[in-house]
């Protein structure tokens, strides 16, 4: 999990914008030219979207050889490392073709090719970490195939002159926590629900054009005192389709019938799907689960962090709505230390379990196995 500032930082103009761009372009399979960080410029390629008829264009605007960056735990889970190392590793191999390149990026790829033995494999540079950091928030697999870019002129120059969005290292390393302190509210309604029908929900929009996040605010908070809060992460699936793989449901549905029984409070419905990886990224580490890793073990397996969430947007929201002290519905400890370090104070957790369902057991114990959950 990121580490970020609890305290505002000066908006840098343009840079929610560069990267959002950059987003689109990584995720329809076109390269983006990065620089920055005293390193020489990198034409970058989402491995995810690395085929044939991509590589043979990226190798026509690149002058020097392609190399694939993969994260700690995904060299890891590869059998490339023996421990998880401190970051991510840029490899170099002769065959570096679209079908090895899947088979080293892509874990839920089912018939594999052999891949090419790397010839070299080191820890990436600055620049590399940053291009790997830009495939996360596009919520692509972590993986990105890296190209020098010619450096006879200016770099930004011969980007434009080749149709290349064009970006600066430090305005990716800088986007979540500008996005999350752009956040600014932009509807409000009254919405009765069934288990608390003095309800108004509040959306708030990041300035980067991104998926709002949802205040639920339950009857009129007294933020003289500690509000009773859950922070609940989007879960498509067991949200809205019931799904029996998690517990996130019951923990919505209980979390608005608690803070209705206590009279008021407030529920953030976050967009961080997933523990921060994305939808689909979820699905895939689904595949992985029912292939026998477990919901951390899985995560890994991808190249992800066990848990990709950071709650700086979660603290903005609160602190726009005028809470500043809480009472936190939770069993993860890490929501209790992240919104603190946010700027928060949380003055209890109040415990928030709900029966296993017959297909959730092993999911609720990895929880408290490896994240180290409330029972
Ligand atoms: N990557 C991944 N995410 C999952 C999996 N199962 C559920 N999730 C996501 O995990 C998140 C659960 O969020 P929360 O219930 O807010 O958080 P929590 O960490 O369980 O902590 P609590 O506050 O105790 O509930 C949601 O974003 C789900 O989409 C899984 O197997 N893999
Ligand atoms: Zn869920």
């Amino acid at each position: 999990m990121s580490d970020l500032p609890a305290t505002s930082q000066s908006y840098e103009p343009g840079t929610l914008e560069d990267v959002d761009r950059a987003l689109s372009e990584l995720r329809r399979g076109w390269p983006v030219l990065l620089h920055g960080n005293g390193e020489a410029p990198l034409l970058v390629l989402a491995a995810e979207a690395a085929n044939e008829e991509r590589l043979r264009a990226l190798d026509r605007s690149a002058n020097g050889r392609r190399s694939l960056v993969l994260t700690g735990p995904r060299a890891q889970a590869l059998g490339l490392t023996e421990t998880e190392a401190d970051g991510p590793l840029r490899l170099e191999a002769d065959d570096l073709s679209a079908g090895t390149i899947a088979a080293l990026a892509d874990p839920t790829a089912v018939a594999r090719p052999v891949a090419a033995a790397p010839q070299t494999l080191a820890m990436a540079n600055a620049l590399e970490v940053a291009a790997v950091e830009l495939v996360k928030l596009a919520r692509l697999v972590p993986a990105v195939l890296l190209a020098p870019a010619p450096t006879a002129d200016s770099s930004a120059d011969w980007a434009a002159r080749k149709g290349f969005l064009s970006l600066a290292a430090r305005e990716v390393e800088a986007y979540r926590t500008v996005a999350a302190f752009s956040l600014t509210k932009v509807a409000e309604a009254g919405v009765p629900l069934s288990d608390a029908e003095d309800t108004r929900i509040l959306a708030f929009r990041p300035a980067d054009g991104g998926i709002e996040h949802l205040a639920i605010v339950i009857g009129r908070p007294d933020t003289s005192r500690p509000v009773l809060v859950r922070l609940h992460s989007e879960c498509f699936t067991g949200d809205l389709l019931g799904s029996l793989r998690c517990d996130c449901g019951d923990q919505l549905r209980g979390a608005i019938r608690a803070i209705a029984a206590a009279g008021s409070g407030v529920l953030l419905y976050l967009a961080q799907e997933g523990r921060g990886i994305g939808l689909v990224n979820k699905l895939r580490a689904y595949t992985l689960q029912d292939r026998g890793a477990d919901t951390h073990e899985a995560n890994l397996q991808l190249g992800f962090d066990a848990d990709e969430r950071v709650y700086l947007p979660a603290a903005e929201m609160l602190r726009q709505l005028g809470v500043q002290q809480v009472r936190l519905l939770t069993n993860n400890p890490e929501k209790v230390e992240q919104l603190a370090h946010c700027g928060i104070a949380v003055t209890e957790r109040v415990p928030h379990s709900f029966p296993s369902n017959g297909h959730n057991e092993a999911y609720l114990a990895t929880k408290a196995a490896k994240f180290g959950h409330f029972l």
